[in-house]
């Protein structure tokens, strides 16, 4: 497993990339530093939590990680987000990261959804939000980080958790007191077509640390033109990376 690192220049200045041969190695790589994070987290202060992104990228380093013999009953595993879809809908990335992590959470994985009710998208935004607020650990009265770790994914139009470029959203997204919030669908053909539930950027801030792992000529291209600008509304991703406090590492294979 060779990681090339690659260098793209930003607006404000540069992103490193951890370049893999192969989509296993950057998952390998992924789940190496998750399991490094959860393993350090629950010896020093005796649990972990940590947030990940859903579609179709993660899947493997959620079922890597899986595969790990770690200290489950002390982990907490949430979402950055989810679309607002019953919990066996194949929509749904509970349904992905449950079936992906099944043997973490038959040994003691705590794995909390952002879908905390399924009659409406405000009230579950603010249920799922009261969860994370009760976890073990988590201080609501300061600015201290929550997430010992986020991991997360970026779309081919440079959208990141539920935060979809052209989208009211971002009005709202960077200035919040909220953990989490409710996306209303388009209402056009854009993305995203069903209503979903995200963690804000103040959330997202609170992590120690940010992993985005993604796959695919295509998603660096993106990527590279993202981190030009960083008006949210036309690059949802590189809006986030220029005002990120926290250090994020890109971790791409082709
Ligand atoms: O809809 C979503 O898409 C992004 C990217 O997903 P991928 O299938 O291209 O890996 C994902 O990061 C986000 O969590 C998800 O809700």
């Amino acid at each position: 497993m060779t990681d090339h690192t690659l260098t793209l220049d930003g607006l404000k200045g540069s992103v490193t990339v951890h370049a893999f041969d192969a989509v296993a190695d950057a998952v390998a790589y992924v789940v190496a530093q998750v399991a490094g994070v959860l393993k350090s987290e629950v010896a020093s202060k005796g649990h972990a939590l940590i947030t990940g992104a859903g579609g179709s990228t993660p899947k493997a380093v959620y079922e890597g990680l899986s595969g790990l013999n770690l200290d489950w009953p002390k982990i907490t595993l949430t979402q950055v987000d989810e679309r607002f879809v019953p919990l066996d809908s194949a929509s749904s990335n509970t349904l992905m990261m449950a079936t992906a992590l099944t043997p973490a959470i038959q040994a003691g994985l705590n794995f909390v959804t952002l879908i905390q009710d399924m009659d409406d998208a405000g009230e579950c935004a603010k249920k799922a939000e009261s969860v994370i607020r009760s976890i073990e650990g988590v201080e609501v009265t300061s600015d201290k980080p929550i997430f010992d770790l986020t991991l997360l994914g970026m779309g081919a139009d440079a959208h990141y958790a539920s935060i979809f470029p052209g989208h009211a959203i971002n009005a709202e997204v960077y200035d919040t007191t909220a953990l989490v919030l409710p996306v209303a669908p388009s209402g056009t053909e854009a993305e995203p077509k069903l209503p979903r539930i995200t963690l804000t950027v103040p959330a997202l801030n609170r992590s120690k640390r940010i992993l985005l792992l993604i796959t695919g000529a295509e998603k660096l291209e993106v990527l590279r033109s993202a981190i030009l600008s960083d008006d949210p509304y036309t690059s949802p991703i590189g809006a986030f990376i220029a005002q990120s406090p926290v250090p994020l590492d890109v971790v791409w294979a082709a």
